[in-house]
Formats: C-alpha cells, sequence, structure tokens
C-alpha cells in the first residue's frame, strides 16, 4: 500500500523520564524524591516494586543512545531529576548532577539526536513536599529557580525545554487522588489550590528559562490531554467536541494558553475556586513557543442541549482496550486532539511527546518480543496523525512512549511500554518487533 508521508524535517524521537528509567537514586549527591518515599511505602505499587533501579540509564545510557542510534531517531526526550540538582530543593546546586545532564546531552549530539528536555516529571524533592509540596505557593518558586539555573546550564546544549509534564495527572493523581506520590487525595478548595500552585510553578519557569537562555531557546511543557473527539464527523459534533476542547482543559491547557479561567469552570467550583490574583493569571498566561500533547487516548462528544453544550459518550465495557485498562484504542485522537486544540487555544506548533501503549507481549523460544498489538496501535494512530497534519494541524515532531520498558509509576514493572525489553535482572535490552515497524516509519517518514 502507498504509504502516506509526514512534512519535512518532521521529528521523529522516543521519550523517557528520569525517575522511570535512571535508578542509581543514591547516586553522587542525590537527594529523596517524593517517588522514593511513595514506592517504599508498602502496598503503594502493583508489585510492590520501585525505581531504585529501574533501567540503570543512569550509568547505560550510552547503550541506550546507540539504541535511538539504530532506530534513526532525531530527537530524544528526556526529563531531569529536580533532586540530583538541588537535594534539597533549593540552595546550593549540586554539581555532580548537573554534570550527569551535560555528559547525557553531549553523548546525544555525537549521535545526531537533538535533546528534548523536561524539567519536572513528577519527581518532586521530598524536602518540599514536607513544606507542603504543590500546596505551598512557595514551590511555584522554587520550582522556577530550579528550572532557570538548569536550563541556564545546559543553555547552547539544549534548546527545547519543557517546563513540566501532565500537571493533570501529577496534581489530579497525587494530590486529587492516593494512586500516585504523594497520594494525598485532597478534595475541593485545597486541590483546586494546589493546581493553581503548579499552574504558577510553569508560567514562573517560563519567565526563569527565557531569562537564563539565548534567544534561540523554545520553551513549552507536555500535558496530558483526554483528546476531544466528535462521535463521528457531522458539523454540530464538531463544535461540541472543539468546545469539550477548552472546557474540559479549563484547569490546565485553557488557563496556561489564554492566561484565565474559564467561567463555567470557576462557576463549576464554586467555593471551591482556587485564591489568584490577575497577576498570577498573566504570569500563567506566558506566552510559550510550543506546546506538548501527551496523547494515549481520548473522549467523544455529541453536542447537546445543556450549558456546556456538549457531553461525553461513556466507553461500554465492550469498547476495545489495550493491556492498560485506561488506554481505550482510539486512534481518532490522534486526529482530532492536535486539530481541536490547535484551533481551541490558538496554538500554532505542537510536538506529540508522548503516545504509545502497554503489551503484555514477551520473548518467545528464540527470544524475539513479536509485540503485534503495539505495532497494530502505532499504524494506526500515525497514520491519523498523518491525516490530521495534512488537514492542518500544526504538529512538528512525535515521540514514542517509551524507548525502553521502565518503571510504570503505581503500575511498577507489570506493564511494559517499551519498544525495547529489558530483562530487569540482567538489564539487557532487546528490540521489539515495533523497534523495527517505527525505525522503517522513521526511514521512510511515512507510515
Ligand atoms: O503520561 C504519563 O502518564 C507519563 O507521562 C508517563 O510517565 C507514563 O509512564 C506513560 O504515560 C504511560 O502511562
Amino acid at each position: 500500500a502507498t504509504k502516506r508521508a509526514f512534512p519535512p524535517g518532521f521529528v521523529w524521537g522516543t521519550a523517557t523520564a528520569a525517575y522511570q528509567v535512571e535508578g542509581a537514586v543514591k547516586a553522587d549527591g542525590r537527594g529523596q524524591s517524593i517517588w522514593d518515599a511513595y514506592t517504599h511505602t508498602p502496598g503503594k505499587v502493583a508489585d510492590g516494586s520501585n525505581g531504585d533501579m529501574a533501567d540503570d540509564d543512569y550509568h547505560r545510557y550510552p547503550e541506550d543512545i546507540a539504541l535511538m542510534r539504530s532506530l534513526g531517531a532525531g530527537g530524544y526526550r528526556f526529563s531531569v531529576a529536580w533532586p540530583r540538582i538541588f537535594p534539597n530543593g533549593g540552595g546550593r546546586p549540586n554539581p555532580k548532577g548537573v554534570d550527569f545532564y551535560k555528559r547525557l546531552v553531549d553523548a546525544l549530539h555525537e549521535a545526531g539526536i537533538e535533546p528534548y528536555c523536561t524539567l519536572y516529571h513528577w519527581d518532586l524533592p521530598e524536602a518540599l513536599q514536607r513544606k507542603g509540596g504543590w500546596q505551598n505557593r512557595d514551590t511555584a518558586k522554587a520550582f522556577a529557580d530550579y528550572a532557570g539555573y538548569m536550563a541556564g546550564q545546559l543553555d547552547g546544549r539544549v534548546q527545547h525545554f519543557m517546563t513540566m509534564n501532565e500537571i493533570s495527572t501529577f496534581i489530579g493523581n497525587g494530590y486529587g487522588g492516593t494512586t500516585m506520590a504523594p497520594g494525598l487525595g485532597l478534595k475541593g478548595q485545597a486541590l483546586a489550590q494546589a493546581r493553581h500552585h503548579a499552574l504558577l510553578g510553569h508560567g514562573l519557569a517560563v519567565q526563569a528559562i527565557r531569562a537564563a537562555t539565548g534567544a534561540k531557546t523554545k520553551v513549552g511543557s507536555a500535558e496530558g490531554i483526554d483528546a476531544p473527539m466528535p462521535a463521528y464527523d457531522a458539523p454540530e459534533h464538531v463544535v461540541a467536541a472543539r468546545k469539550a476542547a477548552l472546557e474540559e482543559n479549563a484547569g490546565y491547557l485553557t488557563a496556561m494558553h489564554t492566561g484565565r479561567y474559564t467561567d463555567l469552570y470557576l462557576k463549576t467550583l464554586g467555593a471551591d475556586a482556587p485564591k489568584f490574583t490577575p497577576e498570577e493569571m498573566r504570569i500563567i498566561g506566558s506566552k510559550t513557543d510550543f506546546q506538548g500533547l501527551n496523547v494515549y487516548t481520548g473522549n467523544y462528544y455529541i453536542a447537546a442541549d445543556n450549558e456546556r453544550g456538549y457531553e461525553a459518550v461513556p466507553f461500554p465495557s465492550s469498547y476495545p482496550r489495550m493491556q492498560s485498562s485506561w488506554i481505550q484504542f482510539a486512534p481518532d485522537a490522534m486526529y482530532w486532539g492536535p486539530k481541536l486544540m490547535a484551533e481551541a487555544l490558538g496554538i500554532s506548533d505542537i510536538y506529540i511527546t508522548e503516545n504509545g501503549t502497554s503489551s503484555t507481549a514477551a520473548p518467545d523460544a528464540e527470544g524475539r518480543v513479536l509485540d503485534i498489538d503495539r505495532v497494530m496501535f502505532l499504524r494506526q494512530y500515525l497514520g491519523e496523525l498523518q491525516r490530521g497534519i495534512a488537514h492542518g494541524a500544526p504538529v512538528r515532531g512525535y515521540f514514542l512512549w517509551s524507548l525502553l520498558d521502565n518503571f510504570e509509576w503505581s503500575r511498577g514493572y507489570s506493564e511494559r511500554f517499551g519498544i525495547t525489553w529489558v530483562d530487569f535482572a540482567t538489564q539487557k535490552r532487546t528490540p521489539k518487533l515495533s523497534a523495527m515497524f517505527y525505525r522503517d516509519v522513521i526511514a521512510s517518514n511515512a507510515v
């Protein structure tokens, strides 16, 4: 079949995060993070595991860069562990921690791979959590100080910085729930205020990164979305899905790209609304150069005669899902997600900063991992992404989650998202069938 081409210069990459792959949690002066504390609390992680060793990428990054090179990848999204740079969240920086990331990005450049750096992927220094973490407005300032310092240290080596990864997830599940660190299960105004402080941290960090780096630096964030999709392509349902794009993300992307909370968001929260000032909203709305979107699935919407003008269509239990039950199989998400978010929020540059799936495929008698469910998933989602871009979605690149099987948060090692099988006993890496598929996509810049 004829392949569908992506634009020239489209960035193909893979993504990881520090706590999920680095290991070496006590090496070279690293401080404790909330995830170290959380995973060492019995009963928090499905298989009782933690990220103490993970993929030992802290030592094996040269080997992992060789894997990226064999894919022909042009980009790599990684995160910096705040507790490696400021073990207690602030004060005197830890030079050994800074040096690790300088070595990593220099090795990437040597391999012809462009580094894309996330400054916060959930591993808050535990010392700051003891002072309230994101419930404490001071944490927003501490984050900006760390982000500005680290961006300055990597200036000239890294051109794309993302302030934070998925505020919606670390606030929603970590502060509003108990399935992620710190697992507080907050409700009402306390939760809304913590969310507001995280947004403020993002905005202050955008300004701090700009102040610490050169004019060529691009600043954004990587946010998770349940992509808004019309149940089917009828004008009234497309309008409904576009409204959902705005309102369903009112506590996150919409505020970050408009500098205000929507009336409906504040009305829905009522007395539980966050306390905020016009100045804080201006900071939250600080202009960024690109928006990273983490897209795995979405929600279908139909037009409705209610205040919102839309209603979500619930997924019947028979709706197809991947191994991780939260991933409803919805390739449409890659067509409608970037398109409607760009239209609703006036975003002109998007990167898919995460997309992929878990799979139970394991080595067969010959040691091969024939993860055909992941290959099918990627082919369908990339096909819809290509169609969306052909119809005008401003997407500049794609980062597959993940290069390696790794520590999947409270699922531990029970859900593998890698295109590379990792034997966690020996740390041996084995490219899966999906790695061969992805290598061909990259080589032909088409799917
Ligand atoms: O999007 C997220 O939740 C995180 O950014 C990743 O760290 C996850 O590991 C991945 O998405 C698979 O769940």
